[in-house]
């Protein structure tokens, strides 16, 4: 039986074949090399200080449906920055999260820290596509590839100068994680099979992460008390999108997650 992540992706292949035949592999390879070089996010996540933030600018979700509707990608990231987030997620899947290359554009163009492109990776294409339009960090779903592919793309991306988030949603999958080398590694509440969120799962599997690597804490995130638990659960990063893009001024809204005011 297909499941949420699988039909996902089949659209990611669809939209991927359209766009493929508007600018061809070496076109989009070259436009990928002629970029200026992506930032180092590791560093950013690296720096000393308070819980870092991947804000993310996400419209609609296929767990919540319509959640903001976001007229201005580049103003919410500013925001988002002028609040303190370390780095801003952009979904640029366009059925079901109502993402486009065009946010990715507006945001990179908006902001100076590192931004990551937010999709369902599954072809070269889409990394090389990633850096031509600024990405410094791009997604690995260690659930959507296996291990061949998972190695291969982690050795694109870093070619190409990005930073991967390789993220995971149980054991085997940060065993496969850790076995390509990963250094950014998220650990998903949310089951994109399923789309159920458990917010236990991040506390149950940090420890498996070496303390050298970034430890980031994604989905369900209602608010600095979740931040809290989860910074206390080994936690160097959190990435949220929902409770941002719902939850009135983003940039104060940022603020109130880092410094945990409640
Ligand atoms: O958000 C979904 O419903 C979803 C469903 C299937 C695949 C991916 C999905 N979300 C992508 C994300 O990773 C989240 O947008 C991100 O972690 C932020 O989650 P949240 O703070 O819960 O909005």
């Amino acid at each position: 039986m297909s499941t949420v992540l699988d039909e996902i992706i089949v659209g990611v292949r669809e939209d991927l074949a359209e766009r493929r035949r508007a600018t061809s592999a070496p076109d989009i390879a070259r436009r990928a090399q002629e970029a200026p070089p992506a930032l180092d996010a590791l560093a950013a996540f690296r720096a000393v200080g308070p819980v870092k933030v991947i804000s993310e600018v996400k419209r609609r979700s296929p767990s919540k449906g319509d959640l903001a509707e976001i007229p201005d990608p580049a103003q919410l990231a500013s925001a988002y920055q002028r609040g303190g987030a370390t780095a801003i997620s952009v979904l640029t899947e366009p059925r079901r999260f109502g993402g486009s290359l065009d946010d990715l554009d507006a945001v990179r163009a908006a902001v100076s820290i590192p931004v990551l492109r937010k999709d369902f990776m599954v072809e070269h294409y889409q990394f090389d596509e990633a850096r031509a339009h600024g990405a410094d960090i791009i997604l690995l779903i260690v659930a959507a590839l296996d291990d061949a592919q998972l190695r291969d793309f982690y050795q694109h991306a870093t070619e190409l100068g990005m930073t991967a988030l390789v993220e995971t949603h149980d054991e085997a999958e940060i065993d496969r994680a850790l076995a390509i080398g990963a250094q950014l590694i998220g650990v998903n509440a949310r089951n994109l099979k399923t789309l159920e969120v458990d917010r236990g799962v991040f506390a149950r599997l940090a420890s498996q992460v070496p303390e050298d690597r970034v430890r980031v804490a994604e989905s369900g995130i209602r608010g600095p008390q979740d931040v809290a638990d989860y910074v206390a659960a080994g936690a160097d990063a959190v990435l949220v999108g929902e409770a941002l893009v719902t939850g009135g001024e983003p940039a104060a809204a940022v603020g109130t997650l880092i410094k945990g005011i409640r």
